[in-house]
Protein backbone atom coordinates (compact mmCIF):
# COMPACT_ATOMS: atom_id res chain seq x y z
CA UNK A 1 0.00 0.00 0.00
CA UNK A 2 1.32 3.14 -1.14
CA UNK A 3 1.83 5.81 1.99
CA UNK A 4 0.20 9.06 2.12
CA UNK A 5 2.77 11.50 3.89
CA UNK A 6 2.09 14.92 5.98
CA UNK A 7 4.17 17.64 5.11
CA UNK A 8 6.24 17.15 8.29
CA UNK A 9 6.64 13.31 7.11
CA UNK A 10 7.87 15.04 4.14
CA UNK A 11 10.29 17.23 5.54
CA UNK A 12 11.75 14.41 7.74
CA UNK A 13 12.28 12.07 4.60
CA UNK A 14 14.18 14.91 2.42
CA UNK A 15 16.39 15.72 5.42
CA UNK A 16 17.22 12.43 6.08
CA UNK A 17 18.20 11.73 2.59
CA UNK A 18 20.48 14.81 2.70
CA UNK A 19 21.88 14.22 6.03
CA UNK A 20 22.72 10.53 4.95
CA UNK A 21 24.09 12.67 1.78
CA UNK A 22 22.53 10.38 -1.08
CA UNK A 23 21.00 13.67 -2.42
CA UNK A 24 21.27 17.62 -1.88
CA UNK A 25 18.39 19.73 -1.35
CA UNK A 26 19.65 21.47 -4.94
CA UNK A 27 19.47 18.15 -6.76
CA UNK A 28 16.12 17.24 -5.21
CA UNK A 29 14.48 21.06 -6.28
CA UNK A 30 16.37 20.14 -10.13
CA UNK A 31 14.69 16.60 -9.97
CA UNK A 32 11.28 18.21 -9.38
CA UNK A 33 11.31 20.44 -11.40
CA UNK A 34 12.53 18.26 -14.41
CA UNK A 35 9.65 15.49 -13.19
CA UNK A 36 6.56 19.03 -13.69
CA UNK A 37 8.10 19.39 -17.02
CA UNK A 38 7.42 15.62 -18.26
CA UNK A 39 4.19 15.24 -16.73
CA UNK A 40 2.96 18.22 -18.49
CA UNK A 41 4.60 17.28 -21.58
CA UNK A 42 3.52 13.77 -21.35
CA UNK A 43 0.01 14.95 -20.67
CA UNK A 44 -0.21 17.65 -23.43
CA UNK A 45 1.51 15.87 -26.47
CA UNK A 46 0.62 19.66 -28.32
CA UNK A 47 3.25 21.14 -25.67
CA UNK A 48 6.16 18.93 -26.16
CA UNK A 49 5.57 18.95 -30.30
CA UNK A 50 5.76 22.73 -30.07
CA UNK A 51 6.88 25.44 -27.61
CA UNK A 52 3.88 27.62 -26.60
CA UNK A 53 3.47 30.68 -23.84
CA UNK A 54 3.89 29.72 -20.01
CA UNK A 55 2.61 32.16 -17.03
CA UNK A 56 4.67 30.91 -13.68
CA UNK A 57 3.86 32.11 -10.58
CA UNK A 58 6.61 31.96 -7.98
CA UNK A 59 5.86 31.96 -4.21
CA UNK A 60 8.35 32.70 -1.14
CA UNK A 61 9.48 29.51 -0.33
CA UNK A 62 10.78 25.98 -2.06
CA UNK A 63 7.43 25.56 -4.02
CA UNK A 64 8.69 28.96 -6.09
CA UNK A 65 11.95 27.18 -6.14
CA UNK A 66 10.71 24.51 -8.47
CA UNK A 67 8.99 26.88 -9.82
CA UNK A 68 12.29 28.89 -11.24
CA UNK A 69 13.43 25.40 -12.68
CA UNK A 70 10.04 24.84 -14.44
CA UNK A 71 10.57 28.40 -16.36
CA UNK A 72 14.20 27.52 -16.98
CA UNK A 73 13.65 24.25 -18.57
CA UNK A 74 10.77 25.61 -20.62
CA UNK A 75 12.37 28.12 -21.78
CA UNK A 76 15.06 26.16 -23.04
CA UNK A 77 12.43 24.36 -25.15
CA UNK A 78 11.68 27.90 -26.98
CA UNK A 79 8.90 28.54 -24.82
CA UNK A 80 7.81 32.19 -24.00
CA UNK A 81 7.99 32.55 -20.37
CA UNK A 82 6.18 35.31 -18.30
CA UNK A 83 7.38 34.85 -14.57
CA UNK A 84 6.08 36.34 -11.93
CA UNK A 85 7.13 36.38 -7.87
CA UNK A 86 4.99 36.46 -4.88
CA UNK A 87 7.51 37.49 -2.30
CA UNK A 88 11.12 39.12 -1.65
CA UNK A 89 13.72 37.49 -3.73
CA UNK A 90 15.91 38.11 -1.14
CA UNK A 91 14.53 36.15 1.36
CA UNK A 92 13.94 32.61 -1.00
CA UNK A 93 15.64 29.87 0.82
CA UNK A 94 19.04 28.57 -0.67
CA UNK A 95 18.05 26.78 -3.45
CA UNK A 96 15.05 28.70 -4.15
CA UNK A 97 17.31 31.51 -4.44
CA UNK A 98 20.21 29.64 -6.54
CA UNK A 99 17.37 28.80 -8.63
CA UNK A 100 16.22 32.53 -9.11
CA UNK A 101 19.75 33.31 -10.29
CA UNK A 102 19.77 31.07 -12.63
CA UNK A 103 16.81 32.17 -14.19
CA UNK A 104 18.31 34.75 -17.02
CA UNK A 105 14.82 36.33 -18.07
CA UNK A 106 12.31 39.20 -16.61
CA UNK A 107 11.07 38.52 -12.50
CA UNK A 108 7.99 40.62 -12.16
CA UNK A 109 6.59 41.21 -8.73
CA UNK A 110 3.29 39.83 -8.73
CA UNK A 111 0.39 42.57 -9.42
CA UNK A 112 -2.67 41.57 -9.90
CA UNK A 113 -2.99 44.07 -12.93
CA UNK A 114 -0.09 42.96 -14.65
CA UNK A 115 -0.69 39.48 -14.16
CA UNK A 116 -4.11 39.54 -15.93
CA UNK A 117 -2.19 41.27 -18.84
CA UNK A 118 0.18 38.31 -19.21
CA UNK A 119 -2.98 35.60 -18.43
CA UNK A 120 -5.71 37.47 -21.08
CA UNK A 121 -4.27 36.52 -24.43
CA UNK A 122 -3.56 32.58 -23.36
CA UNK A 123 -5.26 29.78 -24.97
CA UNK A 124 -5.88 26.49 -24.61
CA UNK A 125 -2.39 25.41 -25.46
CA UNK A 126 -0.62 27.48 -22.93
CA UNK A 127 -0.08 27.06 -19.50
CA UNK A 128 -0.25 28.45 -16.25
CA UNK A 129 2.15 27.02 -13.55
CA UNK A 130 1.34 27.51 -10.07
CA UNK A 131 4.22 27.33 -7.69
CA UNK A 132 3.29 30.36 -5.02
CA UNK A 133 2.54 27.63 -2.34
CA UNK A 134 2.80 23.78 -1.29
CA UNK A 135 3.77 22.06 1.83
CA UNK A 136 5.25 25.51 3.84
CA UNK A 137 1.27 26.56 3.73
CA UNK A 138 0.16 27.70 7.07
CA UNK A 139 -2.41 30.71 6.76
CA UNK A 140 -4.97 31.46 4.17
CA UNK A 141 -4.02 32.94 0.95
CA UNK A 142 -5.04 36.59 0.41
CA UNK A 143 -5.46 38.56 -2.51
CA UNK A 144 -4.16 37.09 -5.90
CA UNK A 145 -7.29 37.98 -7.44
CA UNK A 146 -5.96 37.82 -11.13
CA UNK A 147 -4.10 34.65 -10.37
CA UNK A 148 -7.51 32.65 -9.04
CA UNK A 149 -9.43 34.05 -11.85
CA UNK A 150 -7.21 32.64 -14.45
CA UNK A 151 -6.94 29.18 -12.80
CA UNK A 152 -10.78 28.68 -11.84
CA UNK A 153 -11.88 25.70 -14.39
CA UNK A 154 -13.85 27.44 -17.42
CA UNK A 155 -14.12 27.07 -21.56
CA UNK A 156 -10.80 27.85 -23.40
CA UNK A 157 -8.38 28.96 -20.69
CA UNK A 158 -5.00 27.80 -20.49
CA UNK A 159 -3.50 24.32 -18.54
CA UNK A 160 -3.07 24.95 -14.95
CA UNK A 161 -0.23 22.88 -13.30
CA UNK A 162 -0.04 22.58 -9.39
CA UNK A 163 3.39 22.02 -8.29
CA UNK A 164 3.21 19.76 -5.33
CA UNK A 165 -0.19 21.10 -4.18
CA UNK A 166 -2.41 23.82 -5.46
CA UNK A 167 -1.61 26.83 -3.88
CA UNK A 168 -3.81 27.77 -0.83
CA UNK A 169 -4.91 23.93 -0.25
CA UNK A 170 -3.34 22.58 3.19
CA UNK A 171 -1.77 19.66 2.24
CA UNK A 172 -2.39 17.27 5.24
CA UNK A 173 -5.89 17.90 5.25
CA UNK A 174 -6.94 18.84 1.95
CA UNK A 175 -9.18 21.79 3.54
CA UNK A 176 -8.55 24.93 1.79
CA UNK A 177 -7.29 27.62 4.76
CA UNK A 178 -9.18 30.93 5.04
CA UNK A 179 -10.75 33.18 7.57
CA UNK A 180 -14.23 32.68 9.64
CA UNK A 181 -16.88 34.23 7.44
CA UNK A 182 -14.52 33.76 4.00
CA UNK A 183 -15.27 31.66 1.24
CA UNK A 184 -13.89 27.87 1.16
CA UNK A 185 -13.84 28.00 -2.48
CA UNK A 186 -10.17 26.22 -3.83
CA UNK A 187 -8.12 28.84 -4.93
CA UNK A 188 -6.60 27.01 -7.73
CA UNK A 189 -8.36 24.03 -9.67
CA UNK A 190 -5.73 22.62 -11.40
CA UNK A 191 -6.04 20.28 -14.57
CA UNK A 192 -2.53 18.43 -13.07
CA UNK A 193 -1.27 18.02 -9.89
CA UNK A 194 2.38 16.99 -10.03
CA UNK A 195 3.75 15.72 -6.48
CA UNK A 196 6.91 14.59 -5.43
CA UNK A 197 8.15 10.49 -3.65
CA UNK A 198 4.59 10.18 -2.66
CA UNK A 199 1.23 11.78 -2.20
CA UNK A 200 0.34 13.60 0.40
CA UNK A 201 -2.77 13.15 2.45
CA UNK A 202 -4.45 16.55 1.24
CA UNK A 203 -4.57 14.70 -2.39
CA UNK A 204 -7.05 12.18 -1.08
CA UNK A 205 -9.38 14.31 1.54
CA UNK A 206 -11.37 17.09 1.22
CA UNK A 207 -11.06 19.71 -0.94
CA UNK A 208 -8.16 18.04 -2.15
CA UNK A 209 -8.92 15.96 -5.61
CA UNK A 210 -11.52 18.73 -7.16
CA UNK A 211 -8.38 21.64 -6.38
CA UNK A 212 -6.18 19.06 -8.04
CA UNK A 213 -7.82 17.98 -10.96
CA UNK A 214 -5.26 15.15 -11.83
CA UNK A 215 -2.39 13.26 -9.59
CA UNK A 216 0.79 12.52 -10.39
CA UNK A 217 3.35 11.59 -8.49
CA UNK A 218 7.26 11.47 -9.39
CA UNK A 219 9.96 10.27 -7.86
CA UNK A 220 12.72 12.96 -7.38
CA UNK A 221 15.80 10.46 -5.58
CA UNK A 222 14.89 9.95 -2.41
CA UNK A 223 15.06 6.69 -1.07
CA UNK A 224 11.79 4.65 -1.70
CA UNK A 225 10.79 4.09 2.32
CA UNK A 226 12.35 6.25 4.16
CA UNK A 227 14.36 5.18 6.85
CA UNK A 228 13.15 7.08 9.63
CA UNK A 229 11.34 6.40 12.91
CA UNK A 230 7.51 6.62 12.33
CA UNK A 231 5.31 8.76 15.36
CA UNK A 232 2.99 6.48 14.58
CA UNK A 233 2.00 3.65 11.68
CA UNK A 234 2.01 5.77 8.30
CA UNK A 235 -1.08 6.48 6.42
CA UNK A 236 -1.93 4.60 3.56
CA UNK A 237 -3.94 4.85 0.51
CA UNK A 238 -6.66 1.96 0.33
CA UNK A 239 -5.29 0.03 -2.96
CA UNK A 240 -6.63 -3.28 -4.38
CA UNK A 241 -6.77 -5.85 -1.47
CA UNK A 242 -5.09 -9.12 -1.47
CA UNK A 243 -7.29 -12.08 -2.75
CA UNK A 244 -9.07 -13.65 0.45
CA UNK A 245 -9.93 -17.59 -0.39
CA UNK A 246 -12.89 -19.35 1.01
CA UNK A 247 -10.86 -22.32 1.00
CA UNK A 248 -11.70 -25.54 -0.77
CA UNK A 249 -14.13 -28.21 1.25
CA UNK A 250 -15.10 -26.33 4.09
CA UNK A 251 -18.66 -26.50 5.57
CA UNK A 252 -20.74 -23.70 5.55
CA UNK A 253 -20.14 -22.95 8.65
CA UNK A 254 -16.45 -22.63 8.36
CA UNK A 255 -17.11 -19.16 6.71
CA UNK A 256 -19.72 -18.04 9.70
CA UNK A 257 -22.95 -17.55 9.91
CA UNK A 258 -24.09 -13.45 10.23
CA UNK A 259 -27.09 -12.04 11.46
CA UNK A 260 -28.08 -8.78 10.67
CA UNK A 261 -30.96 -7.33 12.95
CA UNK A 262 -33.94 -5.59 11.19
CA UNK A 263 -36.56 -3.37 12.75
CA UNK A 264 -40.47 -2.95 12.54
CA UNK A 265 -42.01 -4.27 9.48
CA UNK A 266 -42.14 -2.19 6.85
CA UNK A 267 -38.55 -0.53 6.84
CA UNK A 268 -36.74 -3.67 6.63
CA UNK A 269 -35.45 -2.97 3.20
CA UNK A 270 -32.01 -1.52 4.57
CA UNK A 271 -31.16 -4.80 6.68
CA UNK A 272 -32.30 -6.80 3.92
CA UNK A 273 -29.80 -5.12 1.39
CA UNK A 274 -27.08 -5.39 4.34
CA UNK A 275 -27.73 -9.27 4.64
CA UNK A 276 -27.49 -9.85 0.34
CA UNK A 277 -24.38 -7.95 0.70
CA UNK A 278 -22.95 -9.85 3.42
CA UNK A 279 -24.31 -13.36 1.86
CA UNK A 280 -22.23 -11.99 -1.66
CA UNK A 281 -18.99 -11.28 0.14
CA UNK A 282 -18.94 -15.01 1.09
CA UNK A 283 -20.32 -15.27 4.65
CA UNK A 284 -21.29 -18.90 4.49
CA UNK A 285 -25.02 -18.02 6.04
CA UNK A 286 -26.70 -14.83 6.90
CA UNK A 287 -29.78 -14.30 8.48
CA UNK A 288 -32.26 -11.51 8.84
CA UNK A 289 -33.42 -11.51 12.43
CA UNK A 290 -36.79 -9.36 13.52
CA UNK A 291 -39.58 -9.12 15.72
CA UNK A 292 -42.52 -11.89 14.68
CA UNK A 293 -44.69 -8.85 13.12
CA UNK A 294 -42.02 -8.44 10.33
CA UNK A 295 -41.36 -11.99 9.45
CA UNK A 296 -44.05 -11.86 6.46
CA UNK A 297 -42.44 -8.87 5.08
CA UNK A 298 -38.95 -11.16 5.24
CA UNK A 299 -40.42 -14.12 4.54
CA UNK A 300 -41.94 -12.52 1.05
CA UNK A 301 -38.67 -11.48 -0.26
CA UNK A 302 -35.76 -13.18 0.44
CA UNK A 303 -34.26 -16.79 -0.19
CA UNK A 304 -31.04 -17.87 -0.07
CA UNK A 305 -31.15 -15.42 3.21
CA UNK A 306 -33.22 -16.62 6.06
CA UNK A 307 -35.18 -15.53 8.80
CA UNK A 308 -34.41 -15.55 12.64
CA UNK A 309 -36.79 -14.74 15.28
CA UNK A 310 -35.89 -12.39 18.51
CA UNK A 311 -38.44 -10.35 19.92
CA UNK A 312 -36.88 -7.49 21.99
CA UNK A 313 -33.19 -7.58 23.89
CA UNK A 314 -34.02 -10.78 25.78
CA UNK A 315 -34.94 -12.29 22.26
CA UNK A 316 -31.63 -11.30 20.98
CA UNK A 317 -29.71 -12.30 23.92
CA UNK A 318 -31.36 -16.10 23.78
CA UNK A 319 -30.15 -16.21 20.19
CA UNK A 320 -26.98 -15.08 20.81
CA UNK A 321 -26.60 -18.51 22.89
CA UNK A 322 -25.77 -19.87 19.75
CA UNK A 323 -22.08 -19.86 19.22
CA UNK A 324 -21.70 -20.52 15.14
CA UNK A 325 -23.69 -16.64 14.52
CA UNK A 326 -20.42 -15.18 14.84
CA UNK A 327 -20.92 -11.50 12.93
CA UNK A 328 -23.45 -9.09 13.83
CA UNK A 329 -24.86 -6.13 11.83
CA UNK A 330 -26.98 -3.83 14.11
CA UNK A 331 -28.55 -0.34 12.35
CA UNK A 332 -29.78 -0.03 8.83
CA UNK A 333 -33.56 -0.01 9.82
CA UNK A 334 -33.16 -1.16 13.11
CA UNK A 335 -35.65 1.74 14.53
CA UNK A 336 -35.95 2.63 18.14
CA UNK A 337 -34.99 -0.74 19.32
CA UNK A 338 -31.52 -0.12 18.50
CA UNK A 339 -30.59 1.43 22.19
CA UNK A 340 -31.85 -1.44 24.35
CA UNK A 341 -30.59 -4.07 21.36
CA UNK A 342 -27.07 -2.78 20.69
CA UNK A 343 -25.67 -3.49 24.41
CA UNK A 344 -26.85 -7.12 24.28
CA UNK A 345 -24.91 -7.39 21.08
CA UNK A 346 -21.73 -6.23 22.13
CA UNK A 347 -21.90 -7.82 25.47
CA UNK A 348 -22.28 -10.93 23.46
CA UNK A 349 -18.43 -10.23 22.52
CA UNK A 350 -19.40 -11.19 18.31
CA UNK A 351 -17.69 -9.44 15.44
CA UNK A 352 -20.29 -6.88 15.63
CA UNK A 353 -20.91 -3.75 12.88
CA UNK A 354 -22.51 -0.74 14.35
CA UNK A 355 -24.18 1.86 11.79
CA UNK A 356 -27.08 4.47 10.86
CA UNK A 357 -29.84 4.03 13.43
CA UNK A 358 -27.50 1.57 16.46
CA UNK A 359 -25.25 4.93 16.23
CA UNK A 360 -28.03 7.76 16.63
CA UNK A 361 -29.46 5.78 19.53
CA UNK A 362 -26.83 7.05 21.07
CA UNK A 363 -27.31 10.56 20.36
CA UNK A 364 -27.05 12.81 23.56
CA UNK A 365 -24.75 10.10 25.46
CA UNK A 366 -22.38 8.59 23.57
CA UNK A 367 -20.06 7.32 27.22
CA UNK A 368 -22.58 4.54 27.27
CA UNK A 369 -21.46 3.38 23.88
CA UNK A 370 -17.55 3.79 24.77
CA UNK A 371 -17.66 1.29 27.66
CA UNK A 372 -19.19 -1.71 25.52
CA UNK A 373 -17.05 -1.40 22.14
CA UNK A 374 -14.23 -3.77 21.91
CA UNK A 375 -11.60 -4.21 19.30
CA UNK A 376 -13.75 -7.01 16.85
CA UNK A 377 -16.82 -3.52 16.59
CA UNK A 378 -16.55 -1.65 13.32
CA UNK A 379 -18.53 1.88 13.41
CA UNK A 380 -19.26 2.98 9.81
CA UNK A 381 -20.73 6.07 10.17
CA UNK A 382 -21.77 8.59 7.71
CA UNK A 383 -20.81 12.26 9.32
CA UNK A 384 -23.79 13.11 10.60
CA UNK A 385 -24.09 9.61 12.45
CA UNK A 386 -19.89 10.32 13.25
CA UNK A 387 -20.96 13.84 14.82
CA UNK A 388 -24.04 12.10 17.08
CA UNK A 389 -21.11 10.04 18.56
CA UNK A 390 -18.05 12.11 18.53
CA UNK A 391 -19.25 15.84 19.22
CA UNK A 392 -15.92 17.02 20.30
CA UNK A 393 -14.00 15.48 17.39
CA UNK A 394 -17.09 16.20 14.94
CA UNK A 395 -17.08 20.14 16.00
CA UNK A 396 -12.90 20.40 15.77
CA UNK A 397 -13.35 19.02 12.01
CA UNK A 398 -16.02 21.66 11.57
CA UNK A 399 -14.45 24.51 12.57
CA UNK A 400 -12.79 27.12 10.09
CA UNK A 401 -9.27 26.03 9.41
CA UNK A 402 -7.77 29.24 9.64
CA UNK A 403 -4.14 28.00 9.79
CA UNK A 404 -2.30 24.81 8.54
CA UNK A 405 -1.72 22.00 9.41
CA UNK A 406 -5.52 21.90 9.67
CA UNK A 407 -7.06 19.21 11.75
CA UNK A 408 -7.70 16.49 9.34
CA UNK A 409 -10.78 13.77 8.76
CA UNK A 410 -7.56 11.00 9.08
CA UNK A 411 -6.72 13.49 12.48
CA UNK A 412 -10.31 13.03 13.85
CA UNK A 413 -10.81 9.22 12.75
CA UNK A 414 -7.56 8.33 14.15
CA UNK A 415 -9.16 9.71 17.26
CA UNK A 416 -12.12 8.39 17.03
CA UNK A 417 -10.76 4.90 16.98
CA UNK A 418 -8.26 5.26 19.61
CA UNK A 419 -10.97 6.65 21.66
CA UNK A 420 -13.84 3.72 21.04
CA UNK A 421 -11.15 1.36 21.11
CA UNK A 422 -12.88 -0.46 17.83
CA UNK A 423 -12.06 0.21 14.35
CA UNK A 424 -14.03 2.70 12.49
CA UNK A 425 -14.99 3.87 9.10
CA UNK A 426 -15.90 7.20 7.94
CA UNK A 427 -18.05 7.63 5.23
CA UNK A 428 -17.70 9.94 1.86
CA UNK A 429 -15.98 9.99 -1.09
CA UNK A 430 -12.48 10.08 0.92
CA UNK A 431 -13.71 7.10 3.56
CA UNK A 432 -11.11 7.08 5.99
CA UNK A 433 -10.62 3.95 8.48
CA UNK A 434 -8.67 3.56 11.58
CA UNK A 435 -7.83 1.19 14.21
CA UNK A 436 -6.89 1.46 17.46
CA UNK A 437 -3.87 0.79 17.14
CA UNK A 438 -2.90 3.66 14.72
CA UNK A 439 -3.73 1.98 11.27
CA UNK A 440 -5.04 4.41 8.78
CA UNK A 441 -5.92 4.05 5.10
CA UNK A 442 -8.09 6.13 2.93
CA UNK A 443 -10.81 4.40 0.94
CA UNK A 444 -10.51 7.01 -2.33
CA UNK A 445 -13.14 7.38 -4.20
CA UNK A 446 -11.29 9.53 -6.60
CA UNK A 447 -9.71 10.26 -10.27
CA UNK A 448 -9.49 6.90 -12.00
CA UNK A 449 -11.56 5.23 -8.95
CA UNK A 450 -14.42 8.43 -8.55
CA UNK A 451 -17.76 6.55 -8.25
CA UNK A 452 -20.22 9.51 -7.62
CA UNK A 453 -23.05 6.58 -8.03
CA UNK A 454 -22.89 5.75 -5.05
CA UNK A 455 -24.26 8.63 -3.73
CA UNK A 456 -27.77 6.86 -3.64
CA UNK A 457 -29.65 5.79 -1.07
CA UNK A 458 -29.04 2.14 0.69
CA UNK A 459 -25.23 2.00 -0.72
CA UNK A 460 -23.93 2.13 2.76
CA UNK A 461 -26.34 -0.28 3.95
CA UNK A 462 -24.68 -2.93 1.44
CA UNK A 463 -21.05 -1.90 3.02
CA UNK A 464 -22.21 -2.39 6.16
CA UNK A 465 -23.17 -5.84 5.14
CA UNK A 466 -19.75 -6.18 3.65
CA UNK A 467 -18.19 -5.61 6.58
CA UNK A 468 -19.83 -7.91 7.99
CA UNK A 469 -19.68 -10.64 5.74
CA UNK A 470 -15.70 -10.54 5.79
CA UNK A 471 -15.98 -10.53 9.62
CA UNK A 472 -18.41 -13.56 9.90
CA UNK A 473 -14.99 -15.44 7.91
CA UNK A 474 -12.84 -14.86 10.40
CA UNK A 475 -11.51 -11.29 8.92
CA UNK A 476 -10.37 -9.05 11.66
CA UNK A 477 -11.79 -5.65 11.85
CA UNK A 478 -9.31 -3.17 10.59
CA UNK A 479 -8.97 -5.37 7.50
CA UNK A 480 -12.80 -6.78 6.56
CA UNK A 481 -13.60 -2.89 6.83
CA UNK A 482 -10.85 -1.46 4.50
CA UNK A 483 -11.52 -4.55 1.83
CA UNK A 484 -15.21 -3.98 1.96
CA UNK A 485 -14.40 -0.67 1.25
CA UNK A 486 -12.38 -1.05 -1.65
CA UNK A 487 -14.99 -3.47 -2.92
CA UNK A 488 -17.73 -1.09 -2.36
CA UNK A 489 -15.94 1.43 -4.85
CA UNK A 490 -14.88 -1.20 -7.47
CA UNK A 491 -18.53 -2.87 -7.23
CA UNK A 492 -20.02 -0.08 -8.00
CA UNK A 493 -17.40 1.59 -10.85
CA UNK A 494 -18.19 -2.02 -12.18
CA UNK A 495 -21.97 -1.16 -12.42
CA UNK A 496 -21.30 2.32 -13.48
CA UNK A 497 -24.28 4.76 -14.33
CA UNK A 498 -27.76 4.04 -13.37
CA UNK A 499 -26.23 2.18 -10.02
CA UNK A 500 -28.87 1.63 -7.46
CA UNK A 501 -27.80 -0.29 -3.79
CA UNK A 502 -29.65 -3.37 -4.80
CA UNK A 503 -26.97 -3.70 -7.65
CA UNK A 504 -24.18 -3.39 -5.46
CA UNK A 505 -24.27 -7.17 -4.11
CA UNK A 506 -25.03 -8.56 -7.80
CA UNK A 507 -21.97 -6.38 -9.31
CA UNK A 508 -19.62 -7.96 -6.36
CA UNK A 509 -18.71 -11.44 -7.88
CA UNK A 510 -17.00 -10.25 -10.87
CA UNK A 511 -14.79 -8.00 -8.69
CA UNK A 512 -14.24 -11.04 -6.27
CA UNK A 513 -13.18 -13.11 -9.46
CA UNK A 514 -10.80 -10.32 -10.79
CA UNK A 515 -9.46 -9.90 -7.19
CA UNK A 516 -8.74 -13.99 -7.36
CA UNK A 517 -7.37 -13.91 -10.99
CA UNK A 518 -5.03 -11.32 -10.67
CA UNK A 519 -1.22 -12.07 -9.10
N1 LIG B 1 12.71 20.73 0.77
C1 LIG B 1 13.09 20.06 -0.30
O1 LIG B 1 14.15 19.50 -0.33
C2 LIG B 1 12.20 20.03 -1.47
C3 LIG B 1 11.09 20.85 -1.53
N2 LIG B 1 10.37 20.95 -2.62
C4 LIG B 1 9.33 21.95 -2.74
O2 LIG B 1 9.29 22.76 -1.61
C5 LIG B 1 7.98 22.93 -1.16
C6 LIG B 1 7.98 23.21 0.30
O3 LIG B 1 8.76 24.36 0.46
P1 LIG B 1 8.67 25.30 1.73
O4 LIG B 1 8.73 24.48 2.95
O5 LIG B 1 9.69 26.35 1.53
O6 LIG B 1 7.21 25.87 1.67
P2 LIG B 1 6.39 26.65 0.53
O7 LIG B 1 7.22 26.99 -0.62
O8 LIG B 1 5.17 25.84 0.31
O9 LIG B 1 5.93 27.98 1.28
C7 LIG B 1 6.60 28.45 2.39
C8 LIG B 1 6.73 29.95 2.39
O10 LIG B 1 5.49 30.57 2.27
C9 LIG B 1 5.22 31.38 3.41
N3 LIG B 1 3.78 31.29 3.59
C10 LIG B 1 3.07 30.22 4.03
N4 LIG B 1 1.76 30.48 3.97
C11 LIG B 1 1.65 31.74 3.45
C12 LIG B 1 0.56 32.57 3.11
N5 LIG B 1 -0.68 32.18 3.26
N6 LIG B 1 0.79 33.78 2.59
C13 LIG B 1 2.05 34.21 2.40
N7 LIG B 1 3.13 33.46 2.70
C14 LIG B 1 2.92 32.24 3.21
C15 LIG B 1 6.06 30.81 4.49
O11 LIG B 1 6.32 31.76 5.48
C16 LIG B 1 7.31 30.43 3.69
O12 LIG B 1 8.09 31.54 3.41
C17 LIG B 1 7.29 21.66 -1.55
O13 LIG B 1 5.90 21.82 -1.65
C18 LIG B 1 7.95 21.36 -2.88
O14 LIG B 1 7.29 22.06 -3.92
C19 LIG B 1 10.83 20.30 -3.84
O15 LIG B 1 11.74 21.19 -4.40
C20 LIG B 1 11.47 19.01 -3.57
C21 LIG B 1 12.56 19.14 -2.60
N1 LIG C 1 -19.66 11.06 -4.24
C1 LIG C 1 -19.36 9.87 -3.75
N2 LIG C 1 -18.34 9.16 -4.30
C2 LIG C 1 -18.05 7.94 -3.81
N3 LIG C 1 -18.68 7.36 -2.77
C3 LIG C 1 -19.67 8.02 -2.18
C4 LIG C 1 -20.06 9.31 -2.63
N4 LIG C 1 -21.07 9.72 -1.85
C5 LIG C 1 -21.33 8.73 -0.97
N5 LIG C 1 -20.48 7.70 -1.17
C6 LIG C 1 -20.48 6.43 -0.43
O1 LIG C 1 -21.82 5.92 -0.44
C7 LIG C 1 -22.16 5.35 0.81
C8 LIG C 1 -23.35 6.10 1.40
O2 LIG C 1 -23.64 5.61 2.67
P1 LIG C 1 -24.64 6.34 3.66
O3 LIG C 1 -24.32 7.80 3.75
O4 LIG C 1 -24.69 5.56 4.90
O5 LIG C 1 -26.02 6.26 2.87
P2 LIG C 1 -27.26 5.28 3.09
O6 LIG C 1 -27.64 5.41 4.52
O7 LIG C 1 -28.30 5.82 2.15
O8 LIG C 1 -26.84 3.92 2.74
C9 LIG C 1 -20.90 5.40 1.64
O9 LIG C 1 -20.16 4.22 1.51
C10 LIG C 1 -20.11 6.56 1.01
O10 LIG C 1 -18.73 6.41 1.22
K1 LIG D 1 1.67 25.06 -5.62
Amino acid sequence: MADLLTAARMRAIENAAIKAGSVTGAQLMESAGECVLAAILARWPGMAAAPHRALVLCGPGNNGGDGFVVARLLRGRGWTVALFLAGDADRLPPDARANHDRWDGAVTPYEDTAFAREAGPLGPQDLILDALFGTGLTRPVDGFEAFRAAAQRGGGRPKVVAVDVPSGLCSDSGRVLHREGAPAEPPVRADLTVSFHAEKQGHRLADGPDACGAIQVAPIGLPPRADIAAEDSPVTLNERPEAFDKGEGAHKYAHGHAIVLSGPPGTGGAARLAARGALRIGAGLVSVCCEDAAVPEHAARLDAVMIKRANGADGLARLLEDSRLNALCLGPGLGQGARDLVPVALKAGRATVLDADALTAFAGDPGALFGLLHENAVLTPHAGEFGRVFPDIAERLAATPDHGPAFSKIDAVREAAKHAGCTILLKGPDTVIAAPDGRCTVNSAHYDRAAPWLATAGTGDVLAGFVTGLLAQGMEAFDAARIAAWLHVEAARRFGPGLISEDLPEALPACLRDLAAAP
